[in-house]
């Protein structure tokens, strides 16, 4: 489903990713791991748009996106779920979702019309997916960090993707939050087949959750393979024993 090969981008003199190498095939869950600054966000950034690759390629369902802007590359069913909360906090749960449905469905908010009536009961549906239907009515900036994050997962779910990106999903949760995001990512996947690609510090998650891992070092790849091939690599064990890792 996604194929990233030879992927770069520097800021200015700065290589922040020199040679990212990526598949990712439907249906599975992968997760990027590396040490801090080793170009994970950039990747995801880079794959969804919001930065352009100075080189590589980004195949999506058989097309090369490299470079096509953020809304063209979510259209064709590609989703960010960023690592920082970005929710409009004065907008109820309910309010929050409806807007990124409405979005896809190229509707604006007029009360009443069968495109709405439509786009709020498809936002039932993905608030209960996700287990906020009874927090509909909250105000998303009264929400604790968990449930943030998870309305983060549930905005970007209404954009009905196909391969949906997290970035660092459970950062800052407690753990009974991290598990009940865990329950969730993979409910996504085994449930509704959405195709999973994030990144995370939290090793315990990633070797739960992944079916492959893919490890970046200072902007390269350097090892991608199942959760048992990545933890024999050397040059893995290495970046994350070596003094360089924070895992
Ligand atoms: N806009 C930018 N301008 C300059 N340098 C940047 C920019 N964005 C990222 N960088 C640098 O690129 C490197 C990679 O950053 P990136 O955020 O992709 O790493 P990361 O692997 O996601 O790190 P973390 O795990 O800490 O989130 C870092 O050294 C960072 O400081």
């Amino acid at each position: 489903m996604l194929s990233v090969q030879g992927l770069r981008k520097s800021f200015g003199p700065f290589l922040a990713v020199s040679d990212a190498n990526l598949t990712v095939a439907k249906g599975e869950v992968v997760a990027v791991i590396g040490p801090n600054g080793a170009g994970k966000t950039t990747l995801f950034k880079l794959i969804t748009g919001q930065l352009k690759p100075d080189r590589g390629q980004v195949m999506f369902k058989g097309e090369d996106i490299a470079g096509l802007s953020p809304h063209r590359i979510c259209r064709r069913g590609l989703s960010l779920s960023y690592q920082v909360v970005s929710v409009f906090p004065r907008m109820s749960v309910f309010e929050n979702v409806r807007v990124a449905v409405l979005a896809r469905k190229r509707q604006v908010l007029r009360l009443f019309t069968p495109a709405v009536r439509l786009a709020n009961e498809e936002t039932w549906e993905i608030l209960s997916n996700v287990g906020l239907a009874d927090k509909a009515e909250v105000i998303s900036g009264t929400l604790s960090h968990g449930d943030s994050k998870v309305l983060e997962m549930a905005i970007a779910l209404g954009n009905r993707p196909e391969l949906l990106i997290m970035d660092e999903p459970t950062a800052g949760m407690s753990p009974e939050e991290t598990r009940a995001a865990k329950a969730l990512i993979q409910r996504l996947n085994g449930e509704l087949g959405i195709t999973i690609l994030f990144c995370e510090h939290d090793m315990e998650l990633v070797f739960n959750l992944a079916q492959r891992i893919m490890v970046m070092r200072q902007g390269e790849t350097i090892a991608q393979g199942t959760c048992d091939e990545v933890r024999c690599d050397e040059k893995v064990q290495q970046a994350y024993l070596g003094g360089q890792g924070d895992a």
